[in-house]
């Protein structure tokens, strides 16, 4: 579904990415490990085309998108949800829902009733400002929004930052119940429980390149955590 080789993007004059590459393919989850500042956000916001690609390509379902502005990779089925959640503060629950869908361009009554559905604690919050909502509700905010451009491969970046851990297994839990209606994901996460539970596969980023693959299962070694990741399981 997503074919990312030789990616080349960064900030200004300050190289990030020096030629990433992966894979991932339709209806799985891909987790990328790594240390801070090794260009995890940098690759997601490449792949959405927030940062323009210097070099390499990027395939969506084989059609090259890398020159693409980010609107149009929306419509091909690629969806966001940025670190820190991004949303609007001051604007409710429900106007936060609404800038999206017209963002999109969808019907409003519809996509709406969609999200809700699939996340209802978020009805009794509609009047809420955002900004006064908990991490929890706000990240759940968060992927509603992403969810009104109905994407069908999702970009997650760090979704459990500050997020109470009880809630923590929640979210799990809602994001394997999207994974069964058929969403793909790429998953940008430092918490390794949550990573672990989600990921079919796991790459890890070093200095902005691909490094090395590992089975969601190595992360029990603490070990190799330590060493490739330099956190303890
Ligand atoms: N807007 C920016 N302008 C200049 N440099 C930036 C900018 N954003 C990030 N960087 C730098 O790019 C490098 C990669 O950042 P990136 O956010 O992709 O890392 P990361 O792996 O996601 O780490 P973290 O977990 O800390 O977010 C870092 O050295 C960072 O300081």
């Amino acid at each position: 579904m997503l074919e990312v080789s030789g990616l080349v993007s960064g900030y200004g004059r300050i190289g990030v990415l020096h030629g990433a590459d992966l894979s991932l393919a339709e209806g799985s989850c891909v987790g990328i490990l790594g240390h801070n500042g090794m260009g995890k956000t940098t690759l997601l916001r490449t792949v959405m085309g927030l940062l323009p690609a210097k070099a390499g390509r990027i395939l969506l379902d084989g059609a090259e998108i890398q020159r693409l502005p980010p609107h149009a990779r929306a419509r091909r089925g690629l969806g966001y949800v940025p670190q820190g959640r991004q949303i609007f503060p001051a604007l409710s629950v429900l106007d936060n829902l609404r800038f999206a869908i017209v963002a999109k361009g969808g019907d409003e009554a519809l996509v709406l009733e969609e999200v809700l559905d699939e996340f209802p604690e978020l009805r009794r919050l509609l009047d809420r400002p955002g900004g006064a909502l908990s991490g929890g509700e706000q990240q759940l905010l968060a992927l509603s929004r992403a969810l009104c451009g109905r994407p069908r491969l999702l970009l997650l970046d760090e979704p459990t930052e500050g997020i109470q851990p009880s809630i923590v297994e929640a979210m799990i839990d809602r994001i394997h119940a999207l994974r069964r209606k058929g969403l793909s994901v790429l998953l940008v996460e430092q918490n390794l429980d949550f990573i672990q539970a989600l990921s079919d596969r796991i790459l890890l980023i070093h200095r902005g390149r691909i490094t090395r693959e590992m089975p969601p299962a190595a992360l029990a070694d603490p070990a190799l955590v330590q060493e490739f990741v330099g956190t303890h399981a």
